[in-house]
């Protein structure tokens, strides 16, 4: 048994979904479908989910919401007419918006009811699609297929109890159609993943289930080794481990969530990364072991909006516990880090901008000086991670060399270097202005 995940671009209108119902069509093995919310049909275009957080906000501010919501129905009523369905599902979709907006739910609640409509109505549009055609297809609720997730609204984790629940799946008929994205805790209240969350919900699922192959069917042929937005045209990775493309996600590259690859891993799923538009290409297989590469670079990622917050003070090597006080006050505030690279008298904590508003970081700088007596707090932003991963990393000699010339030669400065623990990656951080320039120069140094 199969799961194919199909993301917001392989549901963009009805011309998509016809391809995803012959996809659907070809492998009996496609038992488990999880579809993401219709996407930008153009590079000019507008996701759903993004309509749906507007409407939202908008509804919440006692703003008119009126055109928003004009805009979500007017784009299910092409995909509903393009795939000759009955209208009345439009109904039940205007219906249930009416109905969350209407609930009495706290705001951030309301708010990720809302975002969910996008996945659920086109599980419910698909499942009619697929009966159209003359199969047999239901819609599952999340709740009813077992995802029990954290009380953490848009940033929902899976419980564990979930999986064995999940695997009762197997035992039910047809296709089955699950709406990623989102859901329930276990008091019944509906709970979204993270942005890009339905690659979490496919990878759950697969796991659940037990799949043979969890498939992430996309907009492009395989992943490739940079982002098809900065280089053109780069380099094909055929296969990638687990390890890999966890790196690689976690450092911008969006093809795959990066919380998306853990519950495949748990269960050792094999991943494939696949093209709706070409799905007789192969894609890329993501495993657990691949046989060893020439080359032991596979991938450069590379994400912006990083700051780094920079604390020193003389002999802070040999004060206790001064570590863990300046996490203390991050957590305090409740921020989380993602780097901490630290010197003899220093410490850089690499966090992301969007969680460190101007207010919190008045309040940080305050605190460190004031409570550890620090000589210099100072905030860098605008900052930028370059990540180069490949499994022959830890062994091979003169990568770092190649990497340092190869952002020299592109006149850009290496404001941070993080080789840290990780045996599969290295890090540099650069400012955000320099990146594409840096990227460039990286994928001639280690791809052509
Ligand atoms: N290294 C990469 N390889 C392939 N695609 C990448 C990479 N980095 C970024 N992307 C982008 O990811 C996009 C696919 O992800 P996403 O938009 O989330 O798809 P979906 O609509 O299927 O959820 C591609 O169109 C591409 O622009
Ligand atoms: N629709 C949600 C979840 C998702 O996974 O979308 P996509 O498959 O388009 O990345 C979002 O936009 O965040």
């Amino acid at each position: 048994m199969k799961v194919a995940k199909f993301g917001g671009s392989s549901v963009a209108d009805s011309i998509q979904l016809k391809k995803v119902g012959e996809i659907i069509k070809k492998d009996p093995k496609r038992k488990f479908i999880v579809v993401s919310a219709p996407g930008k049909r153009n590079k000019d275009d507008f996701k759903i989910t993004d309509i749906l957080i507007r409407l939202g906000n908008a509804f919440l501010n006692n703003d008119a919401f009126e055109e928003h919501f004009s805009t979500v129905i007017q784009r299910f009523r092409e995909i509903i007419e393009g795939l000759e369905l009955d209208t009345s599902i439009l109904s039940e979709i205007e219906q249930s918006i009416y109905t969350v907006l209407n609930a009495n739910y706290s705001n951030e609640m309301k708010m990720d009811a809302i975002k969910a409509i996008g996945e659920d109505s086109t599980a419910k549009i698909l499942s009619a699609y697929l009966n159209s055609l003359g199969l047999q297809a239901s819609y599952v609720n999340p709740k009813n297929a077992g995802m029990l997730v954290s009380n953490e609204p848009g940033n929902a984790q899976i419980l564990p109890e979930s999986f064995s629940k999940i695997y009762a799946l197997r035992e039910e008929d047809g296709i089955l159609i699950i709406p990623g994205f989102f859901g329930y805790t276990e008091d019944g209240q509906l709970m979204t993943f993270s942005r890009g969350g339905s690659d979490i919900s496919g990878s759950i699922i697969a796991a659940g289930i037990k799949a043979e192959l969890y498939e992430n069917f996309t907009d492009v042929d395989s992943v490739y080794s940079v982002n098809p937005n900065i280089v053109d045209h780069p380099k094909e990775i055929k296969t990638l481990t687990y390890r890999e493309m966890r790196e690689l996600s976690y450092a911008g590259f969006s093809v795959f969530h990066d919380e998306a690859l853990i519950p495949a891993f748990k269960e050792q799923i094999p991943v494939c990364i696949k093209n709706t538009n070409n799905p007789e290409c192969p894609g890329t297989l993501i495993v657990s072991e691949k046989a060893p590469d020439e080359k032991c670079v596979v991938g450069i990622a590379s994400d912006t909006g990083f700051c780094s917050l920079y604390v020193s003070k003389y002999l802070m090597n040999r004060e206790v516990g001064f570590g863990r006080k300046l996490l203390n006050i991050l957590e305090d505030e409740g921020i989380s880090f993602e780097h901490a690279p630290s010197g003899i008298d220093d410490i850089s904590i690499i966090i992301r901008e969007k969680r460190l508003t101007s207010e919190k970081e008045n309040i940080i700088i305050e605190r460190i000086r004031n409570e550890l007596h620090a000589d210099t707090v100072s905030l860098q932003r605008d900052l930028a991670m370059v990540m180069i991963v490949g499994e022959g990393l830890v062994r091979t000699i003169g990568l770092a060399k190649k990497a340092t010339v190869a952002i020299a030669d592109a006149n850009v400065n290496i404001e941070m270097i993080n080789q840290g623990s990780s045996e599969v990656s290295m890090m540099f951080g650069i400012q955000s202005k320099d990146l594409n320039r840096a990227i460039q120069s990286l994928y001639s140094a280690y791809f052509e």
